[in-house]
């Protein structure tokens, strides 16, 4: 698995804005909007295009088109709904999966609640949004789902990642032997005894839309 961290000034200021506990609901929106942006630009170069044969006002020329079928985005309900915009506005065309997984604050263990993908993802070109990779068992959950239904392509975007949760994803792929890289904006320091990373931003499903209780 490659993990490419994003290293850009725009990127960690924003980064900074989000993980400040004083950064309110609307506009830590806003930050992860922007900031998935940015991570997506660069989790798409390797995105599968097509040359396309058109014309200019001034002369014919072999342009680019993305190729078909169009690339699945998934997000990882809740938080990685937050995610979904910023993503379809880089790529306009792509269609869209759901997973819904929820991890249980005391054992740390998944659990899926929802499902709406598509039956068959060979030869899709797959992008899991979730901004938290913590332990790994949601992102590592949900790429295993991927795979079962076929899935031999996939790119993970989180906003903030755990050493813990990234060598937890890296033995799953060797496993799996699925090709699939990781863009994440910054790789902090550990977790914590409840399964936070450190420094982090707290709970981003929460900030994101509220507490869940
Ligand atoms: O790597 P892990 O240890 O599995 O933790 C990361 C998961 O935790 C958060 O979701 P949460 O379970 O809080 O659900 P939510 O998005 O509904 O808040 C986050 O969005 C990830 O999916
Ligand atoms: O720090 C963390 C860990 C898991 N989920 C979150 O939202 N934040
Ligand atoms: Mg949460």
């Amino acid at each position: 698995m490659e993990v490419r961290v994003v290293n850009h000034p725009l990127v960690d200021h924003k980064l900074t804005h989000l993980r400040n506990k004083n950064t309110d609901q609307p506009v830590f929106r806003k930050l992860v909007d922007e900031l998935v942006t940015l991570l997506a630009y660069e989790a798409t170069r390797g995105v599968r295009v097509n040359p396309v044969d058109i014309e200019t006002p001034v002369a014919p020329m072999t342009g680019t088109k993305l190729a078909d079928p169009a690339p699945l985005v998934v997000p990882i309900l809740r938080a990685g709904l937050g995610m979904l915009e910023g993503m379809l506005r880089l790529v306009p065309t792509a269609e869209v999966g759901f997973l819904g997984m929820i991890r249980d604050e005391e054992t740390l263990q998944p659990m899926t609640y929802a499902e709406r993908l598509p039956a068959d993802l060979s030869g899709r070109q797959c992008y899991v949004l979730d901004p938290m990779l913590a332990t790994g068992g949601s992102l590592g959950g949900a790429v295993q789902y991927l795979v079962d239904r076929g899935a031999d392509d996939i790119t993970c975007i989180c906003i903030l990642a755990a050493p813990e949760g990234i060598e937890r994803l890296h033995d799953l792929l060797a496993d799996l032997k699925v090709p699939c890289n990781l863009v994440v904006a910054a790789v902090d320091e550990k977790l914590n005894e409840v399964g936070y990373i450190v420094p982090g931003l707290g709970d981003a499903g929460d900030r994101l839309y509220g507490l869940a209780q």
